[in-house]
């Protein structure tokens, strides 16, 4: 059974809104960034990332955001015309404002790290006026990235897209996406992450992620149903936490809840899953698929893009999603939860 219903009358599938930025990884493995000599360059944000993964999927795929007025945001632009993203709703930066790249350190076959230079980004100048209310009316869903609201007028964008697709019956993720470079302080990511978290459908987020939208210590006593049940409450119907290599939980509003462990595979890198996760279970979602069945595809497709080079280059079809769950298909990774049992 279809766990979200969409609005089979809106033309795109997906739009998101956020960063799209790049990444360099490095070429040399198993050594930390001061010993690395040369880079591969790659698309990357995570938002980016998901729109990647989401049209190789086969899906309608739109993005709003700003690109810097440079090489690197032509790099941007061609990389998702491409692919057939939609890019009619992005704007370039108009006082040289840069665009933000990540340099990642593989340091070990289980450790990676990301370095961002994001002083002055081009994605966080995306503004209410770049916002059009048509073109989130037209979509199935909206995905809104934690990062963008970390400043204004960003920020102001995302709340009126949210907006927009609360009037127009467009469902909205919520992606918690904390990168802690771009926020100045806890007590401020807090009033915006909780509010997002009130208005949307569906919220994806570590445990780390949620403590700091409820702006609790990461020993607090409460529990992730506890969690669930309060954005449940605020009308979510599905409440995704993720805890690393132990996997994540999802939780839904008819009150089933699963466990989702990870496949076993080679960890090149450890960053990338989470965006190869978001990506096929939107596609699940999009296909009208049980939370089961959405939530193996993720896992799946977010460990194969963990054992690449690459975040969005390593975006799979659903075709090599499949063959994959094929190949694995002795491992278990979905099992039902009692609701309050624990990880
Ligand atoms: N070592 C691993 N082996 C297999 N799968 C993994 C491994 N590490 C992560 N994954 C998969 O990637 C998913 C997302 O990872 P994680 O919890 O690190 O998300 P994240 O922090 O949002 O990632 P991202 O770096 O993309 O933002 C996990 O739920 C799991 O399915
Ligand atoms: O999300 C970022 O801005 C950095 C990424 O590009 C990097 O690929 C990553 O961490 C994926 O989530």
């Amino acid at each position: 059974m279809a766990v979200i219903e969409f609005d089979q009358t809106k033309s795109r599938d997906l739009v998101l809104i956020g960063r799209v930025t790049i990444d360099f990884n490095p070429n040399e493995l198993n050594r930390t960034l001061d010993r690395v000599e040369t880079f591969s360059m790659y698309l990357g944000g995570s938002p980016g990332n998901m729109a990647v993964g989401v049209n190789k999927l086969g899906k309608n795929v739109g993005f709003i955001g700003c690109v810097s007025n440079d090489q690197f945001g032509t790099f941007i632009l061609n990389y998702f015309k491409e692919r057939k993203i939609d890019i009619s709703q992005m704007v370039r930066a108009q006082h040289g404002e840069n665009l933000g790249l990540t340099f990642t350190e593989i340091s070990s076959p289980t450790d990676s790290q990301i370095l961002m230079y994001r002083n002055g980004v081009a994605d966080l100048q995306i503004s209410p006026q770049d916002v059009s209310e048509k073109y989130i009316a037209d979509s199935k869903i909206l995905l809104v990235s934690g990062t963008a609201l970390a400043a204004s007028p960003s920020r102001e964008a995302c709340l009126l897209a949210v907006q927009y697709a609360k009037k127009h019956g467009v469902k909205v993720i919520f992606d918690i996406d904390y990168r802690e470079y771009t926020w100045k302080s806890k007590e401020e990511l807090a009033i915006y992450y909780s509010l997002l978290g009130k208005m949307s459908d569906i919220i994806i987020g570590s445990r780390e992620e949620f403590n700091l939208m409820e702006n609790i210590s990461e020993d607090s006593k409460i529990a992730d149903h506890e969690l669930a049940d309060t954005y449940i409450a605020h009308g979510n119907q599905i409440v995704i936490i993720k805890h690393g290599k132990k996997g994540s939980i999802a939780y839904s509003a008819d009150k089933n809840a699963y466990k989702i462990d990870s496949y076993n595979i080679k960890l090149l890198k450890s960053f990338g899953g989470g965006d190869a996760y978001g990506s096929a279970f939107v596609y699940g979602l999009l296909e009208g698929w049980s939370l089961p069945e959405a939530l193996k595809y993720a896992t799946a497709h977010a460990a194969m893009v963990v054992a690449s080079h690459s975040c969005s280059n390593a975006m799979q079809t659903a075709e090599q999603i499949r063959d994959f769950i094929e190949k694995h298909k002795e491992e278990q990774v979905v099992t039902k939860l009692d609701w309050s049992e624990k990880i």
